[in-house]
């Protein structure tokens, strides 16, 4: 996460003073985490004669005790500090942090850890109050957002740094320390890193005392209101709450599992790194699908992920699940900011943000508080069945469980508060997603409001008439006043030139199957790219004398191949365009080839069972979508012919006229033969 702020505003660490701020502020969000981690091993250590009850009392007190503070609106902590000098203060909260934090491991008992916890705590949002003061002064004005944004990034990406270095040093303190001196180890490196810390703010020099911005207010509550409100909420407090509460048990859970310090760090840097990723990920995954709705499901996996957390006992799945539990977590905060951005007004996306982190901060304080506290309250079970194997059951599975039921019961709140597709099947949506295309009902037309003209194909065999018919339809279209535009394949862009060249010369010889498909489907890819999706998009009738159908019925059921992979082929190189209407030719080879006088091309001198096929083919494309075709007996006279054409194509065109016209002379141009 930092190293995505930093590629992101390279430009405001190149400000020397920033940039020493950066890494004081690096230091002390590492520290601040730290402490969180190295005081919840203390308590756990120090208590370790008083049983299982007790241990988990004193974890849920350093936890409260050190996370109270951070509960402080951030307007009262900015408050706070405007009286004093911000360096001043940030060295002071360093230097005593180091000296609390060292004297933590020397008095080793719980009646000292609890307060210093508080102290800590209470520095730690000083410290934070000021940096963000400082900051605020040290940036100038354009470039304050973009380092406020990167100041917020570090402190939380820290996290992982801080648990993976705890881990570390946990295993560090198994190998070269004995007994009750490994617990203090990381209290000892956490006093270090709040010094050098301290030494990095001394070594800014002055800070520049402008009063601090006023923190952004909260505007009330009608400011940060807007529908989807309410839903985000219940979905966001339900994962947070399951994360909290997978958090606040971790100590313990981990030391019933034998996992010891190491294990309970690499834990929380499983949290930390899925949480990272799911925050990267969210605004990618699963394209178009809802994002209300995939915020509102989020809570099925997380309580899903939670309650397999409660019940199976293994060391590495719980590692494995609270990292899920992380990436679920990141990616409903990431899918939650995204819901906000486009539903809330403007003014109303700052307060709605900041209610949403308040809201996750007071639910994460207190899952991570009272699970602790409750598992202790239900203590340690063991259950052995007459032979069967026993099986524990501690106050930490069942706080998990209930959790996960919780969580999954806020989530179909949730979901029905913020569904926004109702009558859109789930599933149908969601497999769709997964397949990365658009969700398209069964039934719709998936182009319908992709293109505002109208798209017109000629198919059929060799002399069928698909040229004279497309012409005297453009002509008719043309005299009714609409844009037409006339093509045909292969060859209707000069690199489709050059391919027809090659597809049609009777000297290219040997050239596969598949090949052939594929010069096919690259002249129509540009065809449609170059040709005909700009006249689509500017609304114009687009008539081509041959489309996707030719492969399918010359190089699928002409040549033999697949017609579903040559349609899969097409639909990729076509961006799944699809006619309006196709009109099909129908004629006997025999009558076809009869109308012409001309030297016969290289697909039109295949043997006369090749063309058989290929007649059966098309013919075999309109009967499976009749709605979309228009067969015509090609045999018939050319004048009736072209009056069946016209009958259909009416059908579907737009109003020439357009409706602003319409509005002010309130008349219906008809459209004659
Ligand atoms: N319905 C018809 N009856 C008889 N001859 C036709 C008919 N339609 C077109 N023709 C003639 O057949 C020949 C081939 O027509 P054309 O439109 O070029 O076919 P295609 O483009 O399908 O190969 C032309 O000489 C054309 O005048
Ligand atoms: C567009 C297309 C054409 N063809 C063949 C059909 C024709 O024989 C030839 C195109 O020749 P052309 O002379 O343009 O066609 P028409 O017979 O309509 O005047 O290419 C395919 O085999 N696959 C395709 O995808």
């Amino acid at each position: 996460m930092t190293r995505t702020g930093v590629a992101a505003q390279p430009g405001v660490l190149s400000i020397g003073p920033l940039r020493r701020m950066w890494t004081a502020l690096s230091l002390s969000s590492l520290g601040d985490w730290l402490s969180f981690l190295a005081l919840t091993a203390l308590a756990w250590a120090v208590t370790s004669d008083e049983g299982f009850a007790l241990q988990s009392y004193a974890v849920g007190a350093v936890l409260f005790l050190r996370a109270l503070p951070t509960a402080l609106p951030a307007g009262a902590a900015a408050a706070l500090v405007e009286r004093l000098d911000r360096r001043t203060a940030m060295v002071a909260a360093d230097a005593l942090r180091f000296a609390v934090l060292l004297s933590v491991p020397l008095v080793g008992r719980l009646e000292w850890l609890l307060p210093a916890a508080f102290v800590t705590g209470c520095l730690a949002v000083l410290w934070r109050a000021s940096a963000t003061a400082a900051i605020g002064d040290l940036a100038s004005p354009d470039r304050a957002a973009d380092a406020h944004r990167l100041a917020v990034r570090t402190a939380h990406g820290s996290a992982l740094g801080a648990a993976a270095l705890f881990a570390l040093l946990a295993l560090l303190a198994r190998a070269v320390l004995s007994g009750d001196a490994r617990a203090d180890l990381p209290l000892y490196v956490n006093a270090a890193i709040f010094l050098v810390s301290g030494a990095a703010v001394f070594a800014l020099g002055a800070v520049p005392g402008r009063p601090a911005d006023a923190p952004a207010s909260a505007g009330g509550r009608a400011a940060g209101a807007f529908p989807a409100r309410r839903g985000l909420a219940v979905a966001l407090a339900g994962v947070f709450a399951a994360g909290g509460a997978v958090l606040g048990v971790a100590k313990i859970y981990v030391a019933t599992l034998h996992g010891g310090d190491a294990g309970f760090g690499t834990l929380v840097c499983a949290a930390f790194a899925g949480l990272a990723c799911g925050l990267f990920q969210g605004p990618r995954m699963l394209g178009d699908f809802s994002r209300r709705r995939l915020l509102g499901l989020a809570t099925v996996p997380a309580g899903l992920v939670t309650a397999a957390a409660a019940l199976i006992h293994n060391l590495v799945v719980l590692v494995v699940l609270t990292a899920v539990l992380g990436w679920i977590a990141g990616v409903a905060w990431a899918t939650a900011r995204t819901v906000v951005h486009a539903e809330a007004e403007e003014e109303a996306r700052g307060p709605a943000q900041t209610f949403l982190q308040s809201l996750v901060r007071v639910v994460l304080l207190v899952a991570l508080v009272v699970a602790p506290v409750l598992a202790g309250a239900i203590g340690r079970h063991r259950f052995e069945p007459a032979g069967g194997s026993a099986y524990s059951f501690d106050g930490t599975n069942a706080v998990l469980l209930a959790v996960a039921l919780v969580t999954l019961l806020t989530g179909l709140v949730a979901y029905r508060q913020l569904d926004d597709r109702r009558g859109v099947p789930l599933a149908g949506e969601l497999s769709a997603a997964l397949r990365g295309v658009p969700y398209v009902p069964p039934g719709a037309d998936p182009q319908a409001d992709r293109y505002r003209g109208v798209f017109i194909a000629f198919e059929g065999g060799e002399g069928a008439g698909k040229t004279t018919q497309a012409r005297l339809t453009a002509i008719w279209l043309r005299d009714h006043g609409y844009d037409v535009v006339t093509t045909n394949e292969p060859g209707a862009t000069k690199v489709g030139m050059r391919l027809r060249a090659i597809l049609l010369d009777k000297e290219t010889t040997g050239l596969s199957p598949r090949a052939e498909t594929l010069l096919y489907a690259a002249d129509r890819a540009d065809h449609v790219a170059n040709v005909i999706a700009p006249a689509l998009d500017r609304g114009a009738i687009v008539v081509t004398d041959r489309y996707v159908d030719s492969s399918l019925a010359y190089q699928g059921y002409g040549r033999q191949l697949p017609p579903e992979e040559i349609a899969e082929v097409n639909r990729w190189a076509t961006g799944e365009l699809r006619p309006d209407l196709t009109v099909l030719l129908d004629v006997s080879p025999q009558t076809g080839f009869g109308r012409f006088a001309s030297p016969a091309d290289r697909m039109e001198s295949q043997p006369m069972d090749f063309h058989e096929r290929v007649r059966r083919g098309f013919r075999k494309l309109a009967e499976a979508d009749p709605d979309h075709y228009l067969v015509v007996d090609a045999g018939l006279p050319q004048e009736e012919i072209t009056r069946l054409i016209r009958d259909r194509v009416r059908e579907i065109l737009p109003d020439p006229v357009p409706a602003g016209t319409e509005d002010i002379t309130s008349t219906f141009p008809a459209i004659a033969d």
